[in-house]
């Protein structure tokens, strides 16, 4: 808005400066020329400093006098033509009709502070006419009509582009709420669906990949071992005694120990490895690209971890303990639910034998 008013400042300041030129052919050298070039100088000077006042501060919202402000200049200007040169009044009326309709084409938006220029321009050139073009009453009745009508014209053109403005003002930020409202729901279904993924995928109280996710993750890696020929070992880990744990001090207790158990065997495997809860005070760990050895290590560094947590307050009589049973994939034809089958019986076996060990997968030692 700055930059078009600037623009229509500067145009409409040089076509009024440029009618020196016919005011020269008009009057010669005469004391009126000198006065009328004088008079544009002036009107031209000061649309250009408003143009480039208007272009640095000139808000179109918060100074829109500043905007009208040239018109009244420009107005002005056309008024005092009138008395250096009155003998070319009809040209003159051309002149002021086509800067009332400009006025009000070029100023959008701000009809009450345009019509008030416009009227200022339509009065002050007639009253001007008047006294010192001596016109009869038919001619000023002409004039008056001219410029009425140029008046009515631009007015009804403002009033109706202002309209057609504001609805289309109010359409566009009728779209932006629901542009932004659409936003807002799609952020809120994004959070919703990472909420039911972590539900699906997280075991709320360990963090750990639940049973579901587990088995996914592991047949996959499973899968991968297959292809690439490497071994697979697979850990099913239970807390021995739990129910003592619950029995002695609560649930709450229960709850911590086995989010203890799960972050220390979290930390103690590598970042290919998958551990998962598969249910009440059970861990099932994938350890792709693990021989029979490495997994034993593995599960007894693991064992020793649990056992060497410490307990809360209260609790320090008592040390944690785990059984681990763990088979071995080697073959290309295993599969994940019967490794899982067998870690499980070595688990139980291990149980069997006094629990706090890690037991082998004979089955699989034989295979191999
Ligand atoms: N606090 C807590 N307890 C659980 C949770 N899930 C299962 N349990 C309990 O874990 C206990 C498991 O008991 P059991 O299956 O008899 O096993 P155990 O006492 O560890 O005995 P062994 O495994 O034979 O050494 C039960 O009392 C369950 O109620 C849980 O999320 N939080």
């Amino acid at each position: 808005m700055r930059f078009e008013t600037c623009i229509s400042v500067i145009v409409a300041a040089s076509i009024f400066g440029m009618f020196s030129i016919t005011d020269y052919h008009l009057l010669g050298t005469t004391r009126e020329y000198y006065l009328l070039v004088a008079m544009r100088f002036v009107v031209v000077s000061l649309c250009f400093l408003l143009a480039f006042v208007i272009v640095r501060w000139g808000s179109y919202t918060r100074h829109a006098w500043l905007h009208a402000l040239p018109l009244w200049i420009l107005a002005t200007g056309i008024i005092l033509i009138v008395p250096l040169r009155p003998e070319s009044l009809s040209s003159q009326v051309t002149a002021a009709v086509v800067a009332t309709m400009a006025f009000y084409l070029l100023i959008p938006n701000l009809l009450t502070v345009v019509t008030l220029a416009s009227l200022y321009l339509s009065i002050g050139f007639l009253t001007s006419a008047v006294l010192f073009a001596d016109i009869d009453s038919v001619a000023t009745l002409r004039i008056a009509l001219l410029l009425i009508m140029a008046n009515i014209v631009g007015f009804f053109a403002l009033w109706r582009l202002e309209g057609l403005q504001r609805k289309q003002f109010v359409l566009l930020h009728e779209e932006r709420d629901q542009n932004r409202q659409l936003l807002k729901e799609i952020a809120h279904r994004k959070a919703l669906e990472e909420q039911l993924r972590m539900v699906a995928e997280r075991d709320a109280l360990t963090g750990l990949n639940t049973r579901g996710h587990f088995m996914k993750r592991a047949q996959g890696l499973l899968q991968r071992s297959q292809h690439e020929k490497v071994p697979f070992s697979l850990f099913m880990i239970d807390v021995d005694h739990f129910k003592s744990i619950n029995d002695t001090w609560g649930h709450s207790h229960g709850d911590w120990v086995l989010s203890k158990i799960a972050e220390v065997c979290a930390q103690a495997l590598r970042p290919t490895d998958v551990i998962g809860r598969f249910g009440g005070e059970e861990f099932v760990v994938a350890l792709p690209n693990t021989s029979a050895e490495d997994a034993q290590i593995v599960a007894e560094r693991l064992k020793k971890r649990v056992a060497e947590l410490p307990l809360k307050e209260g609790m320090s009589e008592r040390r944690l303990s785990v059984t681990i049973g763990v088979a071995v994939a080697h073959t290309e034809t295993a599969d994940l639910e019967s490794l899982i089958k067998r870690a499980d019986q070595t688990l139980y076996v291990g149980k069997r034998d006094g629990r706090n060990r890690v037991v082998m997968c004979r089955e699989r030692m034989e295979e191999e």
